[in-house]
């Protein structure tokens, strides 16, 4: 194992267990021991951060409300627990007149087997309507559970698509993730297992204790005495536990953070030779995970045996007083036995409950985390009077005919507070014309094309598309209106047609292949195994960047929006393909207004205006001649004086 130092150490702890807290959900993630008697799958596996719940009660109101659809057969899943927590006791309860019978000194053997076997029977019943109960309350409460579950997730993922860009790009995709994966989970365990069990536990707590007073009240406040005892070692056990499970989770959120890293980097791993490094720091973080793992599961073990073995001592207290009061105060057998019984029985809904609080506490934490994206505020809607608008070849009844001329008035903006980005921006593009944007990476070129089809709002300034103010525009009758080819080229699982299709769904199988000859993309599509049919896999993994960064050529040109962004479109094609395609480009510009941001000064040339931004700011602006006869800042970028950085 290579050397790692401690601050290696400390960081590697600190950045990849606190960083991707989906990535606990990647591997198996083990949960702590089932309780004694415990019917769940096993401990809590909630989110990593699984600690307290910041507002309980109003998450289970919330809970509640999911639940509640379905009232009838909570209902009737209540009834069934209480009637299987009924039977577990009074079948134990029967035992009482079967044994009394077997030692009654007056009655016949011939009598003693019928009572026997009629006791048996009784017995018998009273189980197999418990049993029956436990089934039906299983069953009834998972497709409850899963119901409920289900429209968390669809309403979760409703509000993701709601959601504006910005808080896609203040989250990780971890972390978004992670509230689908792991929070999700631990909601489902609770309302598959915990509410159920909670209450039987409470149920089968309060019917044991009744039936020992009933039973003989002078035992029954004798095994009461253990009572605390037996919830303080409860409490200590499952809050050790709980805080040895978070660290348990927090290590494995780091070794799989770590795995994601290696495995998608492991191209730049192996070109700067890192192996060993990576092999060395990995088994750091197993061991790190494995002590904390057996911290976890040892706690998680205890419980039962310590509870058990507590639950002895009232055991031992109460058959040794009873056995006296049998001899001195005519306590019956019968009555002895099923005392015993319920005094070893009664340790066992404590623990269970004290087992349980984990997986509560880590379910609410979770549910927290999904309720908080549902509170999310969502993009701003439309104005109650936005219109709606179209383009001559793509006509829509009552939207208002636009041209395409689209005017930046003293546009001022930044991303967050007291950082602006942009300032005071003016751009005219007349319908048809060719803007291109340059500058050094980050003056606030990308950001631009993200005002204007509005995946941020500006507070100062206005946008116009044909005099109309973007803000009085409905939000999908504009981006409808604009086709983006964007830096990072994103392509769904599917055919090829479909990917390119996703430009305008209703357009036909010809419209395709006219939008793929316009990008260039036809003959390589032609020499795939299935040509347009061919399946794209994993983000279009079997393709190069330069032909995936085609299909989104042609997925923009199948597009008849007036208006075009072209951001670092050719970026990732080799120059003699950008020469080949150039053709292409000028007739998918052909008739609309086109925004290009190029690094490469050659694409622009041709543009009608090339605006030359530096920090936010424009400095330069005019058609490529204007701008070399100027001999400022543009000259000496394409001139090759001064690069841009
Ligand atoms: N989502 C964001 N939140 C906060 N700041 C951002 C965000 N996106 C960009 N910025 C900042 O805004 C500035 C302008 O970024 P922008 O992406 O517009 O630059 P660019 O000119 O397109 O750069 P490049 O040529 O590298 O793509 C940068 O300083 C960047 O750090």
């Amino acid at each position: 194992m290579s050397y790692i130092s401690e601050k290696r150490k400390e960081e590697l702890l600190r950045r990849y267990g606190s960083k991707k807290e989906s990535n606990a959900n990647i591997i198996g993630r083990p949960g702590l021991p089932k309780g004694p008697g415990s019917k769940g799958p096993g401990g809590p596996r909630g989110s990593i951060g699984g600690g307290k719940p910041k507002n309980a009660y109003a998450t289970i109101n919330r809970l509640l409300a999911y639940i509640g659809r379905d009232k009838v057969k909570i209902l009737f899943v209540f009834s069934c627990v209480l009637v299987s927590s009924l039977a577990s006791l009074a079948g134990s309860y029967v035992l009482r007149p079967i044994i009394n019978n077997l030692v009654a000194a007056d009655r016949t053997a011939e009598e003693k087997i019928n009572n026997l076997v009629v006791g048996i029977l009784i017995m018998a019943c009273i189980y197999m309507i418990g049993v029956l109960c436990s089934y039906l309350q299983q069953r009834i409460m998972i497709g409850v559970s899963q119901k409920a579950l289900i429209k968390i997730r669809e309403d979760l993922f409703g509000k993701i698509q709601k959601l504006p860009v910005k808080y896609h790009d203040t989250h990780t995709h971890g972390d978004v993730m992670s509230r689908f994966t792991n929070d999700l989970d631990s909601v489902g365990e609770m309302l598959n297992n915990t509410m159920s069990q909670i209450f039987s536990g409470v149920l089968t707590l309060i019917g044991t204790i009744t039936l020992m007073f009933v039973t003989n009240w002078i035992l029954a406040l004798v095994t009461i005495v253990t009572v605390p005892l037996l919830v303080y070692a409860g409490g200590m056990i499952g809050k050790q536990s709980r805080k040895y499970f978070i660290g348990q989770q927090q290590a494995l959120g780091a070794v799989n953070g770590y795995i994601e890293e290696t495995v998608t980097g492991q191209k730049v791993i192996k070109v700067f030779c890192h192996e060993e490094t990576a092999m060395g720091e990995f088994e750091f973080l197993s061991d790190d995970l494995r002590n904390k793992q057996m911290k976890a599961q040892f706690f998680g073990g205890i419980m039962g045996p310590v509870m058990g073995n507590l639950s002895q001592i009232s055991y031992a207290l109460s058959a040794t007083i009873g056995g006296i009061l049998c001899l001195t105060k005519n306590f019956d057998i019968g009555g002895l036995t099923i005392f015993t019984n319920y005094s070893r029985q009664f340790s066992r809904p404590i623990s269970e409950l004290s087992m349980q609080m984990n997986t509560i506490f880590s379910a609410l934490a979770g549910a927290e985390r999904v309720f908080e994206v549902m509170d999310e505020a969502p993009e701003t809607s439309d104005q109650e009077d936005a219109i709606e608008i179209c383009a001559e070849g793509n006509r829509v009844e009552g939207a208002q005919l636009i041209k395409g001329e689209v005017t930046l008035k003293n546009v001022t903006f930044g991303y967050v507070p007291g950082k602006t980005v942009l300032k005071n921006i003016n751009v005219k593009a007349k319908p048809g014309q060719k803007i291109a944007f340059v500058g050094s990476t980050g003056a606030g070129k990308t950001t631009i094309t993200n005002l204007i089809n509005r995946f941020y709002e500006i507070e100062e300034g206005e946008i116009l598309i044909d005099g109309i103010n973007i803000k009085n525009i409905k939000k999908d009758s504009l981006r409808r209106n604009i086709a983006m080819v964007l830096q990072d080229t994103h392509l769904f699982s599917g055919t090829v047609r479909e990917n390119i299709r996703y430009g305008r769904p209703d357009a036909t199988d010809e419209e395709v292949i006219t939008a793929a000859k316009i990008a260039c993309a036809h003959s390589f599509i032609e020499r795939l195994p299935q040509g347009y049919d061919t399946v794209l896999e994993g983000d279009g993994a079997n393709l190069s960047q330069g032909e995936r960064q085609l299909l989104n050529i042609a997925r923009a040109a199948i597009s008849k929006a007036p208006i075009l962004i072209l951001d670092e479109a050719t970026s990732s094609v080799d120059t003699r393909t950008e020469k080949h395609i150039e053709r292409g480009m000028d007739q998918l510009m052909k008739n609309r207004t086109t925004f290009v941001i190029a690094h490469r000064l050659s694409t622009v040339r041709n543009a009608d205006q090339i605006i030359v931004l530096e920090h936010g700011e424009i400095i330069e602006q005019g058609t490529h001649d204007e701008l070399i006869k100027m001999g400022g800042r543009y000259y000496q970028l394409y001139t090759g004086a001064i690069e841009l950085d």
